[in-house]
């Protein structure tokens, strides 16, 4: 039905059924499954090619999947008409791959841009302050938000995205692949960021990673994308005892051990 409103579902906000994506030939995803639960940091792994991203793309509206329905705080997403598809987008932000900020605009400026683009009415001293405290919320000095992203390093970089993506005061947050790129220090401060602004904004997180450390350290649970599915979700103890070969391999790997062992370290 066009325009699909329903009773949006407290506990799930993200719920996908029977998600289908195909590129000519290849099928990417083949009947996928998915809920999120509020307020919840979920991990999402599988291997290079595996359709994260994609999944990412549809469930924000990027990507129109072949078939199948996801219904994004109680939206079916694929049915929106154009002013419903703005009504849910303003409660989501999104960190690119690689943080995709606007070389040309000031931090400041980038972070306006939805803003502006959700909000054109509001006063622009009232965007500018907005913008300020973003910036500053996630942990860059007040100096970065006149500064361009060529200033400035990596970290810094994501985290500028990271204050565009809690421009509009989000309720949900997609990461996607947020600590590539980052030295071990700077992705293990980032991980705490994600964490402490979950906890302060009451914000549930799909995150997209290939950090091990980072499930370990954050996400309370974990999805595992493979032959074209989600084939386990669950906390990393719970995905260990499916004994999927995948799985296994993923977390009693070298790194994997060592992501563990560096997990218990930091609990002692
Ligand atoms: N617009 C598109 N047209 C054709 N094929 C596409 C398109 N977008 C993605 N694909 C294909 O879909 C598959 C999944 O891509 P995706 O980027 O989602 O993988 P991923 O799991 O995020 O990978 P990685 O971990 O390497 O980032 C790949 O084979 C990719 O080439």
């Amino acid at each position: 039905m066009a325009g699909d409103i329903h009773q949006e579902d407290a506990n799930f906000p993200i719920v996908i059924e029977g998600l289908v994506n195909r590129f000519g030939d290849v099928t990417v995803h083949e009947g996928l499954d998915l809920k999120v639960r509020r307020g919840e940091i979920l991990g999402v792994v599988g291997g290079s090619g595996t359709g994260k991203s994609v999944l990412m793309r549809s469930i924000i509206g990027l990507q129109r999947p072949s078939e199948g329905r996801i219904d994004v705080l109680g939206r079916t997403i694929t049915e929106l008409d154009l002013e419903q598809g703005i009504g849910v987008r303003r409660r989501w932000g999104v960190l690119f791959q690689g943080g995709a900020l606007f070389s040309t605009l000031t931090v400041g400026e980038n972070v306006e841009v939805p803003l502006r683009k959700y909000y054109p009415d509001l006063d622009q001293a009232l965007r500018t302050e907005i913008a300020r405290y973003k910036v500053i919320l996630t942990g860059l000095p007040e100096d970065a938000v006149a500064k361009f992203p060529s200033e400035l390093s990596g970290g810094m970089k994501k985290r500028a995205g990271l204050a565009r993506a809690l421009a509009l005061d989000p309720e949900l947050l997609f990461l996607d692949e947020p600590t590539a790129g980052l030295d071990p220090i700077g992705a293990a401060k980032f991980d705490r960021l994600t964490r402490e602004l979950k906890e302060t904004l009451g914000l549930t997180v799909f995150l997209i990673t290939h950090d091990l450390d980072t499930l370990y350290e954050i996400c309370d649970r974990v999805a595992v994308i493979a032959e074209k599915k989600i084939i386990a979700v669950g906390t990393i103890p719970e995905l260990i005892a499916t004994k999927h070969p995948w799985i296994e391999e993923y977390f009693g790997g070298p790194r994997g051990r060592a992501a563990h062992d560096a997990h218990l370290r930091s609990q002692e």
